[in-house]
Order: C-alpha cells, then sequence, then structure tokens
C-alpha cells in the first residue's frame, strides 16, 4: 500500500500526511497517507460534474454490472480484513461480516436496477378530445441528482465508509461519488477506493465517477460539501459533525441536501408480562446488544423504560450481572474512547442517577468499559442531559411510577433510528396505546429483537426524525436508500425522438409503468 489517494483513475501522492493508529495499542501505523488538498477536492468533484451525464444515462444493466465489479473487485482484495481490524480494533470475525454486508448491499442495489421500479415511470396519455381542455401527454421519470459527497463511517470501516450504503445508493442512482475517507482508517478506505477504480476502468465507465480523498481536517470535509458541483451529501457519525455539514450546505449559494445519520439513543420498552414471564433473559440479552462492538452502534440500546417493581428488579439484576462480567473491549479511536469515558461520568454525576455496574476493570489503552445506569421517570423527564448519547456501551434503565410516566418519558424524547418493544401477547393494548408516540419519535419500530444489526433488504427503514437524522423522510439502509439521490422530471409533449428511454412509447428498457394511474 503506497498511501495514496485516488483522483479518478489517479493514484496521488502529497507531502502533507498523516497516519492510521492502531487504537488497541496506540500504535502509529505503516504507511504515511497523503492529505488531499483542497485543490485535489476540487478536481475530484469537476471531474464527478464532468462524468455525470455520461454516468448517469447508463443502461440500468450497466450500472448494475459496475456494482457486481465493485462487490468482486472488493472479495478479491488482500489484506483488507487484517488492515481493517488493525485500524478499527473491531474483531476479524466482525469485519468479516461487515464485508459480507458491504458486498450484499452493492449486489442488492444491482438487483433493484434491473427490476426497474427505482426509476418513476409514470405516464397519464394525451386526452385530445377532453373538455373543456385537453391533456397534454406527461411523462415523468427519475433522474439522478448530480455528484454525491460521501463521509466514511468510523464505526462501520466497510458496510458504512468507502463503498458503503451511501456510495452504493448514490452510484446505483446513476451519481458519481466523492468519498472522503474517515481519518481513523486511510488503509481500509483506500484498499476498498482502489477496488471501486479497478471497477470503474474494467466497466469502461468515465473516471470521474469515483474518487477518494483523505485527511483529518474539517477544512477538507467542509471544502467537499460546498464544492458547487456537489449536490448531495451522505454522512455517518456525531451530531455535531452532521449539523456542521447540514449548515455548510444550507449556506451555499445553491443550498444541497444532507442526509445526515447522527445520534440516537434506541429506546426499549419492557411491558410487564414480557417481564413477568423472562427478565433475565432479557436482561442477558440485553447486555448482549449493549455491549456488541464495543456499543459503538447507532443502534444500540441506550435506554430502557419499564413500570417499577420486582419484574423490573430481576431484569437489573440479570443485566448487572452479565455486565459485570463483561471485558473491556477497544474502542475505535482514542478520542471515541476518551467522549465515552466523558459521557460515562457525566451520566454517573447526574442527580438522581444510580450507577448499577460496570464492566471489568480497564487493562489496556482505549479499552470503553460497559456501564450500567438506573434512574427514575420523573428524574429523566426533568433532565434532558440523562438522554444524551453516551456512544458506547453505556445504558439507563428507567423506573416508571405508572403507564403515564412511561408515555412521558417518550415524549420528552428526540427522534430515534429504533424503538424496541419486549412484549407478549397480554402486553397488546399497552403497547398499541403506546405505538402513536413511538411512530412519531423513531424510523423503526421492532417486536422481541434487539435494535443492533440491521437488515439490508426492500423494507428496511434505518432513519428517522432529528436528530437520529437529518432528514426523516429517507432511509440509509436498503434498497429505498436510492430515493435520496433521484429526483423527478416531467416531459411533457415531447416527440419519443427527445425522449430518453426510460418513457419511449415503446418501453426499450421494459421499465414498470403506471399508465393512466394503472399500473402496466
Ligand atoms: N451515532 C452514530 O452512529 C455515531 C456517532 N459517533 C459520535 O461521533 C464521535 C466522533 O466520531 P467520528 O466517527 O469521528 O465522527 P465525526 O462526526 O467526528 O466525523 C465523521 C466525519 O466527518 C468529518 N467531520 C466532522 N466534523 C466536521 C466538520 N465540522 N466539518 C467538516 N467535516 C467534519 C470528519 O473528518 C470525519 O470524516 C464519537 O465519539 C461519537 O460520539 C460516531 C460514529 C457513529
Ligand atoms: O446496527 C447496525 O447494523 C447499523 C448501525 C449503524 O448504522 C451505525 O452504527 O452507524
Amino acid at each position: 500500500m503506497d498511501g495514496s489517494f485516488l483522483i479518478g483513475a489517479r493514484a496521488v501522492t502529497r507531502d502533507d500526511t498523516f497516519r492510521a493508529i492502531d487504537p488497541a495499542t496506540n500504535e502509529a501505523l505503516d504507511p504515511a497517507f497523503a492529505t488531499s488538498s483542497l485543490d485535489d477536492v476540487a478536481e475530484a468533484c469537476r471531474l464527478a460534474a464532468d462524468a455525470f451525464d455520461t454516468y448517469r444515462e447508463t443502461d440500468p444493466e450497466t450500472r448494475a454490472a459496475f456494482l457486481e465489479a465493485i462487490a468482486d473487485e472488493i472479495e478479491a482484495v488482500d489484506g483488507l480484513i487484517e488492515r481493517a481490524v488493525r485500524e478499527t480494533g473491531l474483531p476479524q470475525g466482525r469485519i468479516t461480516g461487515e464485508r459480507g454486508r458491504t458486498t450484499g448491499q452493492l449486489r442488492l442495489f444491482a438487483k433493484l436496477l434491473c427490476q426497474g421500479r427505482w426509476a418513476g415511470v409514470v405516464i397519464d396519455t394525451a386526452l385530445p378530445d377532453r373538455q373543456p381542455l385537453p391533456r397534454a401527454d406527461l411523462r415523468q421519470r427519475r433522474i439522478a441528482l448530480g455528484p454525491v459527497a460521501v463521509f466514511g463511517a468510523s464505526n462501520f470501516p466497510l458496510a458504512f465508509s468507502v463503498a458503503g450504503g451511501d456510495t452504493a445508493s448514490a452510484l446505483a442512482a446513476g451519481c458519481p461519488v466523492v468519498v472522503k475517507g474517515h481519518p481513523a482508517h486511510p488503509g481500509t478506505s483506500l484498499l476498498v477506493g482502489r477496488a471501486i477504480q479497478a471497477a470503474v476502468r474494467k466497466c469502461g465507465l468515465p473516471e470521474g465517477v469515483f474518487s477518494l480523498v483523505q485527511g483529518a481536517s474539517n477544512a477538507l470535509g467542509g471544502a467537499l460539501v460546498a464544492d458547487p458541483h456537489i449536490k448531495a451529501v451522505g454522512f455517518t457519525g456525531s451530531r455535531h459533525g452532521g449539523l456542521a455539514l447540514v449548515e455548510i450546505a444550507q449556506k451555499r449559494p445553491e443550498p444541497i441536501p444532507v442526509y445526515a445519520e447522527m445520534s440516537s439513543i434506541n429506546p426499549v420498552l419492557l411491558f410487564p408480562h414480557a417481564l413477568a414471564a423472562r427478565a433475565a433473559d432479557l436482561g442477558k440479552a440485553y447486555v448482549g446488544s449493549l455491549t456488541m462492538g464495543a456499543g459503538q452502534f447507532c443502534t444500540n440500546p441506550g435506554i430502557v423504560v419499564a413500570l417499577d417493581g420486582p419484574d423490573l428488579d430481576r431484569f437489573v439484576d440479570a443485566a448487572a450481572e452479565a455486565l459485570g462480567g463483561a471485558a473491556p473491549q477497544v474502542m475505535l479511536t482514542g478520542s471515541i474512547h476518551a467522549n465515552y469515558d466523558k459521557g460515562v461520568t457525566l451520566l454517573g454525576g447526574q442527580s438522581g442517577v444510580e450507577t448499577i455496574a460496570r464492566g471489568t476493570e480497564d487493562s489496556g489503552v482505549n479499552r470503553g468499559r460497559a456501564a450500567l445506569f438506573g434512574t427514575t421517570g420523573a428524574a429523566f423527564v426533568a433532565n434532558p442531559a440523562l438522554a444524551d448519547e453516551v456512544f458506547g456501551a453505556a445504558s439507563i434503565v428507567i423506573r416508571c411510577a405508572d403507564k403515564a410516566e412511561v408515555a412521558r418519558v417518550l415524549e420528552g424524547l428526540e427522534g430515534q433510528l429504533t424503538a424496541t418493544l419486549q412484549l407478549d401477547d397480554e402486553d397488546v393494548e399497552d403497547a398499541r396505546a403506546l405505538l402513536p408516540i413511538l411512530e412519531r419519535k423513531a424510523g423503526r419500530i421492532l417486536a422481541n429483537g434487539w435494535p443492533t444489526g440491521v437488515e439490508v433488504s426492500y423494507a428496511m427503514v434505518h432513519g428517522g426524525p432529528f436528530p437520529a437524522t437529518s432528514d426523516s423522510r429517507t432511509t440509509s439502509v436498503g434498497t429505498a436508500a436510492i430515493e435520496r439521490f433521484l429526483r423527478p422530471v416531467c416531459y411533457q409533449d415531447l416527440p419519443d425522438a427527445l425522449l430518453p428511454k426510460a418513457i419511449q412509447r415503446a418501453n426499450p428498457l421494459g421499465l414498470p409503468r403506471l399508465i393512466d394511474g394503472e399500473l402496466e
């Protein structure tokens, strides 16, 4: 690996460099990586704009073959898993699974392209004899928005990074992509970036379809979002970072959409009959979800809400026992670990909050020690700081005096990616009463499971009201993610010779069409 970054078909080096740090040891890793300059960012965006008109009008099958080629190239990269493990501290099994999720995601978008519904073809045929006025021939399809800036996430070095869901959905839509790799895993980013670059070449696509810029400074990311050629942004990371990018995008002479996935504490509701039947099992399973990946999931179960009583005591005892035996895990970066420790100290120091259990003692660098807290519904409602996300394996159990207090706790929450119900048949009526609140708050509501681990599928919604995301109308995981990067265009009375293939009368692409309100 040579430490370059990728501008179109070129690998570029610069004198200004930075290194990845192995978070398990704090050792700086070779090689040194070139930091992209602001001119490099501008060049990547210009190439993307040059490629746009050609790339967006490629046949769906061509883009599908491209996505498949990227997946194949990623699977062929030597040393990818090892490098990602070194740069993130995540275990090999987890990274291997994540690679499968990443390539599976690319292949799912390839399949979606061949199915054609994404093109959104709707036709209202002309009614020349309609009284009192004739109707024109109206043909709608969706086209790509333009070049997209994607920010790789620290916590998913493959599935939410260079070739992750944002990139896959933007490329599927017909948008060239300029990725800013996350500075914590530049080697992983480069290896995956090279795989995409190779796929661009093999598929004969314009070089500007993909570039990867690298560097740690906010100026770099800010310049990318501000570049006039960029027409949308995909981001997963901190609330602070996401909001900074939203502000830059809104202040541009031409504001653009930012799809930022930010903070979420993912409430878990324990209903009385479920608690009575299996409190101890629920306690253990909750700690499994909480501590997975050192808790570094935005879907991590950060709060548990239940009626106070002996069954909740049994849940808490089982959770405390499981968490008390949980070994500290390497976190992604020194600063994420420091933020975690700070968040745990702040939460534990709030009035009305008790520390129920901590994971076993910290014995190495950047190890996150799990933390379980408890409080009452009244204290939680009175103090918004108790609902701040602590990114890592920390969670708080909220003991409510009655059902009305459960509802008040939920009403007080900000927007969430998920809400989880642990319930039995006898709990359904209580759950039904809370469903309207949960629908207003969350993008995904699940029963008798745990929120971590998102399925990549057609029905998935990985989104939710602010601050879970900056735009609750969409999802960043699953096939519906393509919609973020498309916009409708209506063609009125254009002759067939001028129409794009997607909406020509003979339907040469064989796309599904809604004609005069009826599915063809
Ligand atoms: N909710 C979630 O899913 C996640 C939350 N986090 C939170 O974020 C904290 C920091 O972790 P990171 O992953 O590094 O996230 P981050 O938001 O600090 O950085 C993500 C990316 O955005 C860029 N960036 C950040 N602020 C920027 C700005 N003002 N202008 C331009 N570019 C900017 C960074 O260089 C990086 O490429 C964690 O401690 C955690 O609290 C991190 C990862 C996921
Ligand atoms: O739980 C998952 O699989 C996805 C989590 C996620 O989107 C994140 O942590 O950024």
